[in-house]
């Protein structure tokens, strides 16, 4: 049987609507659900491959979209979440209990600070955008997919319309790069 890439994915892509405009996000505990209020829609979301992106049961790939911090709150059972890897980047504050990650932040000063990373499928809300592409697609080897499988991994997001690539969108690393050429004080060549 194919592998699942994420249940959002398998039987093609539902598009989110333009007038949407946020819902709840709720942990999967049967009782005392974590719960976040969104305000808004999410943008660049998107598939990833990554180990450290909540992934449902049995899917390779996690979806996560962002949006910006002030327009995220927690409004219930709060005192669940905990912070899976303070380390990192970014951080993923998971339901103690379920293991569900109901946003990652990112503190330090980093080109997506000041947005929010989260799964909209915690959500029983239609209307969110949907996935856009597929980012760190060859990182699922690092979790056990054999490297062969992949030309079929790849083929199956592009089948659903889908680029892939095995960091982020070319767009998203334009905006990676440009953070960082101004915080060295780069000038930009004139066109
Ligand atoms: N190959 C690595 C990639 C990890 C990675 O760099 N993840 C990206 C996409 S979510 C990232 O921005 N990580 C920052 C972080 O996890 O804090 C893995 O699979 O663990
Ligand atoms: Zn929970
Ligand atoms: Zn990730």
């Amino acid at each position: 049987m194919a592998p699942s890439l994420h249940p959002l994915i398998d039987n093609g892509i539902t598009p989110g609507s333009s007038s949407f405009s946020g819902g709840k996000l709720h942990c999967r505990c049967s009782s005392d659900q974590v719960e976040v209020t969104l305000k808004s829609n999410v943008a660049h979301n998107h598939a990833c491959g990554c180990s450290k992106c909540w992934k449902p049961e049995g899917a390779l790939f996690s979806i996560v979209g962002v949006i910006p911090r002030d327009a995220l709150s927690v409004t219930a059972n709060a005192s669940k979440l905990s912070i899976v890897d303070k380390d990192a980047t970014i951080q993923r504050n998971a339901c103690k209990d379920c293991g569900v990650h109901l946003f990652g932040r990112i503190e330090k000063d980093h080109p997506f600070k000041g947005l929010d990373f989260v799964h909209v499928e915690l959500s029983d809300e239609k209307g969110w955008q949907e996935p856009q592409f597929a980012g760190f697609v060859s990182s699922i080897i690092e979790q056990g997919s054999h490297p062969n499988q992949m030309d079929e991994v790849r083929d199956k997001f592009r089948a659903v319309g889908l680029q892939t690539y095995d960091v982020l969108s070319p767009a998203l690393m334009d905006l990676i790069s440009t953070f960082t050429a101004q915080k060295s004080g780069i000038r930009f060549a004139n066109l």
